[in-house]
């Protein structure tokens, strides 16, 4: 059994691993961390985990988390980054759901989260946990940046476009929407029931951080710097994102033949059929990514629509995806849900 580490167990992403991992059948929870719960049993704050986790909440500092094969930092910017390389040391794989590792510019990670980098030199090492694009790197990590949940959502919808270079990389758009689990269990007045009930707004229009991951990956891809503009919102469901994407098309193509080619051998990407409207509801609990593929009037703009749970393909259920690679386990292990319905 692989021993696990959680740091950040009562945060919205920390708990949904503890799900996920509880049945995963080749992993062991072994060390889950809280500084304001240590000592409460984890079944006692979340009783959905109850008969599953049968452990306390422990101090980062003594819950041995040296002595797991894995830990997953659950936890805000800037955690990871200061305890990766004493876990590395003793052999311990580090996956960081957060966004310590996920730029390869130090510079640019500075400007954009407003803190100094504590590792720079690992940032090299770390390599990005998007499984569609880095399967083999990841499988000889030792150190994974998992990807951000809009980043998780533009990138797999625009990929096949510019991996086959048909659209101008040039003028993007990403027009995007997260449930109010995106900006986690923390109290903030944002995120208040009167606040973000019945009510829907952008915000980050001059610039989202999720920005220059999201340059970065497609930036690889179509192997130039790309043009995007990326709007997110928040809209009154608790889990879920849904990517609006448009780009100009400028070769005529099939596009349905080449989003379904693409992801063919995909496990976690699901093409709908030609003129589909994916929804929210349909990928909530599960780790997968729904895409339709539209070209509306025949006309020159590709409009694609790319659905996630943002706490398990956009978080946690792709850090136990990239867990499976790193460990030689089969990728879908512990992934094969269905979504909950209603
Ligand atoms: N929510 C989402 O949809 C997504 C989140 N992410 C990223 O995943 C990470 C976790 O997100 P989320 O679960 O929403 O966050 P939450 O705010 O819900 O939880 C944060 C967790 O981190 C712990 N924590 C906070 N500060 C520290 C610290 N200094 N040292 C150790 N533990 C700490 C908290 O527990 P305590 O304070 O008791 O120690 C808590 O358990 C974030 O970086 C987020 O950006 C990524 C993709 C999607
Ligand atoms: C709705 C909401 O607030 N979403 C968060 C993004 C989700 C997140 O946690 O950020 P990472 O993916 O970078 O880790 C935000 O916009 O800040």
């Amino acid at each position: 059994m692989i021993k696990v580490g959680i740091v950040g167990g009562t945060g919205y992403t920390g708990v949904e691993l503890m799900r996920l991992l509880a049945r995963h059948g080749a992993a062991q929870l072994s060390a889950i961390t809280s500084r304001k719960e240590a000592g409460m049993a984890v079944a006692d704050l979340f009783p959905s985990l109850r008969g599953h986790v049968d452990l306390q909440f422990r101090d980062p500092a003594d819950a041995g988390l040296d002595r797991c094969d894995v830990v997953f930092f659950a936890t805000p910017n800037g955690i990871a980054m200061q305890e990766a390389e004493s876990l590395l040391a003793a052999g311990v794989k580090v996956i960081d759901l957060a966004a310590d590792f996920r730029l390869e510019e130090v510079a640019e990670w500075e400007k954009w989260y407003g803190m100094s980098h504590a590792s720079p030199r690992l940032v090299a090492e770390a390599v990005y946990g998007l499984p569609e694009v880095n399967r083999e790197r990841i499988r000889n990590a030792r150190l994974i940046a998992n990807p951000g949940c809009y980043p998780t959502a533009v990138q797999l919808g625009l990929l096949p476009l510019l991996e086959a270079g048909v659209v101008d990389p040039t003028s993007l758009i990403a027009d995007c929407k997260s449930g109010v689990s995106g900006a986690g269990r923390k109290a903030e007045v944002h995120t208040l029931f009167p606040e973000a009930a019945d009510n829907f707004k952008a915000y980050g229009v001059p610039g989202h951080r999720h920005l220059p991951e999201i340059r970065q990956g497609l930036g690889r891809v179509a192997g130039r710097p790309v043009g995007l503009t990326f709007v997110p919102h928040l809209t009154p469901l608790i889990r879920g994102i849904h990517a609006t994407l448009y780009a100009r098309l400028e070769r005529d193509i099939d596009l349905q033949e080449l989003f379904e080619r693409r992801y063919a051998s995909e496990h976690f990407v699901d093409v709908l059929p030609a003129g589909s409207h994916p929804e929210t509801r349909a990928v909530r609990g599960a780790n997968v990514c729904r895409i339709a593929v539209h070209r509306p009037q025949g006309g020159d703009t590709v409009v694609v629509l790319s659905v996630i749970d943002n706490l398990v393909k956009g978080a946690a259920g792709q850090a136990v995806q990239n867990m499976n690679l790193l460990f030689g386990l089969p990728e879908t292990q512990g992934l094969d849900g269905v979504p909950l319905l209603p």
